[in-house]
C-alpha cells in the first residue's frame, strides 16, 4: 500500500498492514489527559531560533502541503524542554479535516481542533542525515501547536483552499525570507511525550512538544482574502505558493493568520 491515504481502504484503520510499527508501543497522535500530565520544573523553556533566509521552497506532497528549510548546517534550530541540545529544522506542515469539526492529530482531553501545525526538527548532532535521525528514539523532535477559528466557516474555507493546492500534486514553488517563529502562539507552555510520526512509515523516533495555546485564524480577513486568492488563482491558473499568502499579524497577543 504505497498509496496510503485517509479513505478506508487505505487509511490508518489499515495502515498495520504495511506498516506494522502502527502497532507499536509510541504511536502517535495521543489524546492528551491533561489531568493525567505530570509538571516537570526542570525542564527548560522551549527556544526556537529560526533565520528566516533558510527556508528552500513549498511544495505539494500529495497529502498535505510542505515548506522546506536548508537543513544542511544549523541555520534554524529549536532547544529546550525535553530536548538534549539542539534541534535542526526540516520542514513544517498541516493536517486539517474536511470540516471545521476536526482534523488536527492530537487531541486534547478528547477535544479535536479544526487543524494541526508541525514544525519538524531532526538531531544533527547526534546524526547525519534527517533519514538517519528518523531510525532512532531521539531522531527528532516535533513542534505541534494547534489551530482554532473565532468562527467554525473559516476552516472549512481554508481546507476548500488547500484542496485546490493539492489538485497540483507533486507541484512546487520557490520560496524565500520566511520566519516560522511568526506562527507561534506568544505563550509557549508545553505537553511533551515520547512518540512516533503520525503518517507512514510511523517510525517511533519523535519527541512531541505540543504547545498548550492554540493559533487564532482570523475570519473577517480570511474571508477577504479567501476572494482575492481565489480570483488570483483562477485568473492565473497556476500554482500559487499559499506561504506567501500568510501574514501573521500580532493581536490580541495571539498570531493572527491570513489563510487564503
Ligand atoms: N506528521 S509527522 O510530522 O509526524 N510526520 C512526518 N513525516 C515526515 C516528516 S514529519
Ligand atoms: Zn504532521
Amino acid at each position: 500500500m504505497d498509496n496510503w491515504g485517509y479513505a478506508d481502504h487505505n487509511g490508518p484503520k489499515v495502515w498495520h498492514e504495511l506498516f506494522p510499527l502502527a502497532n507499536g508501543e509510541r504511536q502517535s497522535p495521543i489524546d492528551i489527559v491533561t489531568k493525567a500530565a505530570i509538571y516537570d520544573p526542570s525542564l527548560p523553556p522551549i527556544n526556537v531560533d529560526y533565520d528566516p533566509s533558510s527556508v528552500k521552497l513549498i511544495m505539494n506532497s500529495g497529502h498535505t502541503f510542505t515548506v522546506e528549510f536548508d537543513d544542511g548546517e544549523d541555520k534554524s534550530v529549536i532547544r529546550g524542554g525535553p530536548l538534549h541540545g539542539s534541534y535542526r529544522l526540516q520542514q513544517f506542515h498541516f493536517h486539517w479535516g474536511p470540516c471545521d469539526d476536526y482534523g488536527a492529530e492530537h487531541k486534547v482531553d478528547g477535544r479535536d481542533y479544526p487543524a494541526e501545525l508541525h514544525i519538524v526538527h531532526w538531531n544533527a548532532e547526534k546524526f547525519s542525515s534527517f533519514v538517519e535521525a528518523a531510525q532512532n528514539p531521539d531522531g527528532l523532535a516535533v513542534l505541534g501547536i494547534f489551530l482554532k477559528v473565532r468562527n467554525l466557516i473559516r476552516i472549512h474555507l481554508l481546507s476548500i483552499c488547500l484542496i485546490f493546492l493539492l489538485y497540483q500534486d507533486g507541484k512546487q514553488s520557490s520560496f524565500t525570507n520566511f520566519d516560522p517563529s511568526c506562527l507561534l502562539p506568544d505563550c509557549k507552555e508545553f505537553w511533551t511525550y515520547p512518540g512516533s510520526l503520525t503518517i507512514p512509515p510511523l517510525l517511533e523516533s519523535v519527541i512531541w512538544i505540543l504547545l498548550k495555546e492554540p493559533i487564532a485564524v482570523s475570519s473577517r480577513q480570511v474571508w477577504t482574502s479567501m476572494q482575492t486568492f481565489h480570483s488570483s488563482c483562477v485568473l492565473r491558473g497556476k500554482f500559487i505558493n499559499p506561504l506567501c499568502l500568510f501574514l501573521p499579524l500580532k493581536s490580541c497577543n495571539t498570531p493572527v493568520l491570513l489563510f487564503l
